[in-house]
């Protein structure tokens, strides 16, 4: 091999993720763009293509608006510079529940048109089917138990779950059938640390938490919120960085030379010579 040839890079698997159950933590952001994707891919064992992207990119009030050619299109897009993170893309709310037909019809075309290794569901009880269909034909699948955002309109809400007993056995056996049906690995989002902890500990799957605490086998963050991007985030957000304070000032000043009239600067015009 030349020396200038790129050293062919090796891309994490379901499989690979899978083995992580109770090893070194799994890393996950989302990702929504092709230049994000090829920052946070060096440090990221999965970029997840998450629904949340209607309410982060597109400004709508809850991730039920999220539609098949949105989930699509950001996939590429993301696809496009992940190179050895595993891309797993959500499947919109509507597109996977009617049916295990269906949502094999919507994965498989998810996985055709974006190039993608995954998809992800949320994996109440009736899902289980589903997630069976799909692993036996080959489509891997990542479950998604506790907070389940495309149920909102029917829990009142974006609301933690574990407050009680029968909502506590109700997740739990939810993530048991998620995991019996060949999730190769499980996003908790929003319980108790009791809860995350007694889930993690029931299912052979790796999983991965987001306000579920550190008793999971990996976390995920919105991108944008732990960039310090979003207007709201939930309390379970550390922020890195603060891209709101910078974009503000960035978008101040430019405002205040564009009316001085001290930007365009010499540098930044064209001398074309006449003639
Ligand atoms: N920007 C953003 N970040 C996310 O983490 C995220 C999204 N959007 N959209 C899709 C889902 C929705 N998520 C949410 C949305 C709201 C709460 C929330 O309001 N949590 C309350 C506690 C609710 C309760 O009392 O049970 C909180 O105070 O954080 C949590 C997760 C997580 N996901
Ligand atoms: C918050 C993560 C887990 C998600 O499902 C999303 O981004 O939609």
């Amino acid at each position: 091999m030349s020396a200038q040839s790129e050293t062919p890079v090796k891309r994490q698997t379901p499989p690979s993720i899978r083995a992580r159950k109770g090893g070194e933590p799994i890393v996950c952001l989302t990702a929504y763009d092709a230049p994000t994707a090829g920052l946070l891919d060096p440090h990221c064992d999965v970029l997840l293509v998450g629904d949340s992207l209607g309410m982060v990119v597109h400004g709508l009030p809850s991730t039920i608006g999220v539609t098949m050619e949105m989930m699509i299109l950001h996939g590429q897009a993301v696809m496009r510079r992940a190179r050895q993170a595993l891309v797993v893309i959500d499947m919109p709310f509507g597109s996977y529940e009617k049916s295990p037909q269906q949502a094999f019809e919507n994965a498989s075309r998810i996985l055709a048109e974006t190039g993608a290794q995954a998809v992800k569901l949320e994996t109440g009880a009736f899902a289980a089917e589903t997630v069976r269909f799909l692993t036996e034909r080959g489509v891997p699948v990542m479950g998604h138990v506790g907070l389940r955002p495309q149920a909102s309109l029917a829990d009142g809400g974006f609301k933690a779950k574990g407050r009680s007993q029968t909502e506590r056995d109700r997740v739990l056996e939810e993530a048991r059938l998620t995991d019996e049906a060949g999730a190769f690995s499980i996003v908790i989002e929003g319980t108790s640390q009791d809860l995350a902890e007694e889930i993690s500990a029931a299912v052979s799957a790796p999983t991965i938490g987001i306000g579920a605490s550190a008793k999971c086998d990996g976390q995920v963050l919105v991108v944008n919120d732990m960039l310090g991007q979003s207007d709201w985030v939930p309390r379970f957000v550390k922020k890195y960085a603060d891209l709101r304070g910078l974009t503000d000032e960035a978008a101040r000043r430019f405002a205040e030379e564009v009316r001085a009239r001290s930007f365009p600067g010499p540098e930044h015009v064209y001398h074309v010579k006449a003639g």
